[in-house]
């Protein structure tokens, strides 16, 4: 894919795409978090170029959200499946399914959404995803106790390159690499003929360094690991929690990953743990094992009774010295005791093995002396020879365990994708669950063809036939945007086809009518399920949904709505026309005449349009075709109160609330002017006390208005 031919993408954003392992796969998934990462993509613009790739693979042109109040539907719909993603990977992702007039397009989300409806979000899965995030690249890697030696120039600049980690020396020969193995706790010679050559130190002949990445520098893989450890343990659990599909096996995973510590270094292996701890205590416990010496010592001389010959004293004496030989001489056994129990202590207080315990034990020395000191240089080459195994064995399991990891990069990284896709996918099955959604049923509008999207292939559903079925049938909807808890949400079912008129009384839920058929379809083009027991629509190629003004427009403002449905009524657009009481835009009498002519253009264009209107008699009598009218019909006021069937009354014109009123108020005057048993209270019901006319009689005048 030319990254340059994506919509939105220009030369500078095609080189940062350019920059990435493998752009067009990205694009090709909507792999949000891969193009985010590359330089200077935000998450945001990410999203959208990652659209705008899916739109130019379906030769899409967009703009099926023609006005502000579809889009803000749109907009409401995305955060309430937003909300019920874990990872702020799956609330991106979510950005890429946008609504869509091609049928391709459509089908291909409907393929995520079949699998997600099949998804069960349990707890566990949904803890084990917080942790989950897209893979993020370790930072530099440096290590410090290795180098790369060679006498050859070109294989110097080679293996940089190849190593950034790694120092790599230029030497003249064997003597060279000695010097650098004393400096150095591993030096890697790259040159052949050091083969063979003694050397003191930890020098190794690699000419075959640059094909063993992993044996020269295993920090690398591991790197990988131990930056991306607790959302690589996150995204095994979501595997075992889900039972999907692993790319590789979890539990070699998992125990690789037990054995390696957030920094990079090998945990677990105790001859590792065992080396690190002496090294740390060594200071410590030779200053323990020398006071513990010097304590014994000290106790047995206060104890001992000390003869001296007189020659001695004199010795002594003159010589000023020779405390030691007396000493050596008189409690030579006291002395080995307590040189023992030091050694002793040194040993076992660092858990020294064999080799190591025969330096310590020099540590001390044979000759008595008081007090008893420890030999500096011997605990110094101590401590030489514990680091020196100590890096040997952290080199070994480093190379033992990037040699495991190694091979599991690109697994790892698919298992992590796969975690976060899962939430996508969990997301729409937990929205599909809080609204009760269906997958809806596409009747194709393609001429001679009736195959629908997701219905049965090649056959329309349930017999229906293309030519027959309404535009849009929802049965029991329930509109995600109202502001009502789900529970107290009436399911409306309604049938649109063609242009219509929707009536009803005030607050009856026209608008909200509205919403519900703007979300399912809006829904339905996303490739995203509905919330309804069933729906069956027509692919349209657009939602221009115009909500109700807020009074009357200014002569400006009319002027530019009224073109606006110039546009839409002279268009070649196979969208869906919603619109909420245009007739607020101007006085009701020239409302209705305009509503009247926008009904009559679209008609002619066999359009699919919903007006809400009060005017619906009006509109009527002036259109020159039979309007279709459907109302929302009260069915009595209880308490003030209206009772209010949600489900529009298919071609039936729904009486106003101001009816419903007066003839509430006809009827109470006309039954408080009938007496208890059933007479007549006055002569004449309809004749008041004081010999005016009664009330009722007036009632019954303005119902009548009513017809
Ligand atoms: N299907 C429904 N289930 C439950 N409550 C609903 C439903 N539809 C509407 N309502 C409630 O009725 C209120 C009024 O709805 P809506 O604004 O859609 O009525 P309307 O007929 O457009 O009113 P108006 O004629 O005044 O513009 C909503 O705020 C909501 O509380």
């Amino acid at each position: 894919m030319e990254l340059e031919a994506i919509p939105g993408v220009g030369a500078k954003t095609a080189e940062s795409l350019a920059e990435l392992d493998d752009p067009e796969r990205a694009l090709r998934d909507g792999d949000v978090a891969e193009l985010a990462s590359a330089p200077g993509v935000t998450p945001g613009r990410a999203a959208r170029i990652a659209r705008a790739a899916i739109r130019a693979k379906h030769d899409d042109p967009g703009g099926f959200l023609g006005t502000d109040r579809a889009r803000e539907i749109h907009r409401e719909l995305l955060s309430l499946l937003q909300a019920r993603a874990v990872t702020d990977y799956a609330a991106r992702r979510l950005e890429t399914f946008y609504p869509s007039a091609r049928r391709s397009r459509i089908e291909e989300a409907r393929a995520v959404t079949a699998s997600a409806m099949e998804r069960e979000p349990t707890d566990a899965v949904l803890d084990a995803l917080h942790d989950v995030e897209p893979v993020a690249e370790p930072g530099d890697v440096r290590v410090r106790e290795r180098c790369l030696a060679t006498t050859d120039a070109e294989r110097y600049s080679a293996a940089r390159q190849a190593f950034p980690e790694l120092s790599v020396e230029i030497v003249e020969d064997a003597r060279g690499l000695a010097e650098l193995a004393r400096g150095y706790a591993t030096v890697i010679a790259l040159d052949e003929r050091f083969g063979g050559i003694d050397v003191e130190g930890d020098v190794r002949v690699r000419p075959d360094a640059l094909d063993e990445p992993v044996e020269i520098v295993p920090e690398r893989p591991l790197a990988f690991f131990s930056r991306n450890r607790d959302c690589l343990r996150a995204a095994v659990a979501v595997h075992r929690e889900s039972d999907l599909d692993a790319p590789c096996d979890l539990d070699a995973l998992t125990s690789g990953l037990d054995r390696l510590d957030a920094d990079g270094a090998v945990a677990g292996d105790d001859e590792l743990d065992r080396l690190e701890d002496a090294l740390d205590d060594l200071d410590d416990v030779v200053v323990a094992a020398e006071d513990l010496a010097n304590a014994q010592l000290k106790d047995a001389i206060v104890e001992q009774d000390v003869t001296i010959e007189g020659s001695d004293l004199l010795s002594l004496v003159e010589r000023g010295a020779g405390a030691d030989s007396l000493l050596s001489r008189e409690l030579a056994d006291e002395y080995d005791a307590a040189v023992d129990a030091a050694r002793t202590h040194l040993i076992e207080g660092l858990a020294l093995d064999d080799a190591e315990a025969e330096v310590a034990a020099r540590a001390f020395p044979d000759e008595a002396t008081f007090p008893v000191a420890h030999e500096a240089d011997v605990v110094a080459r101590l401590r030489e020879d514990l680091q020196a195994a100590m890096d040997r064995r952290a080199g070994e399991r480093k190379r033992d365990l990037a040699n495991t990891l190694a091979g599991m990069r690109a697994d790892a990284e698919t298992l992590v994708r796969q975690a976060l896709e899962i939430d996508v996918e969990l997301a729409i099955a937990r929205f599909a669950a809080d609204y009760d959604c269906a997958l809806p049923v596409f009747v194709d509008d393609d001429a001679g063809d009736p195959a629908t999207v997701g219905g049965t292939e090649g056959e329309a559903p349930d017999g229906v036939d293309a030519g027959s079925a309404p535009d849009i049938e929802i049965v029991g909807g329930r509109s995600p945007v109202l502001d009502e808890p789900p529970d107290r949400i009436d399911p409306v079912d309604y049938e649109i086809d063609g242009v219509r008129l929707l009536s009803g009384v005030n607050s009856g839920g026209k608008t909200s009518t509205l919403d519900l058929v703007a979300a399912v379809v809006a829904l339905a083009h996303m490739g995203l399920p509905v919330p309804a027991d069933s729906v069956r629509l027509r692919r349209f190629d657009g939602l221009h949904y115009h909500a109700k003004t807020q009074g009357t427009l200014d002569a400006g403002a009319f002027e530019s709505t009224v073109r606006d449905f110039a546009d839409l009524a002279t268009g070649a657009d196979g969208g869906l026309v919603l619109v909420d009481e245009l007739e607020s835009i101007t006085e009701p009498g020239a409302s209705a005449k305009i509503i009247a002519g926008i009904l009559e253009a679209l008609a002619e264009r066999d359009a699919t349009a919903v007006f809400v209107s009060h005017l619906a008699d009006e509109i009527r009598e002036t259109a020159g075709y039979d309007v279709p009218v459907d109302g929302i019909e009260a069915t009595g006021l209880v308490n003030g109160e209206l009772q209010v069937d949600r489900s529009p009354v298919p071609d039936h014109l729904a009486r106003s609330t101001p009816e419903l009123i007066v003839e509430k108020l006809a009827t109470e005057a006309g039954s408080e002017g009938v007496s208890d048993d059933g007479t007549a209270g006055s002569g004449n019901p309809r004749e008041s006390a004081d010999g005016g006319s009664d009330p009722a009689d007036f009632y019954d005048r303005l119902l009548a208005k009513f017809g």
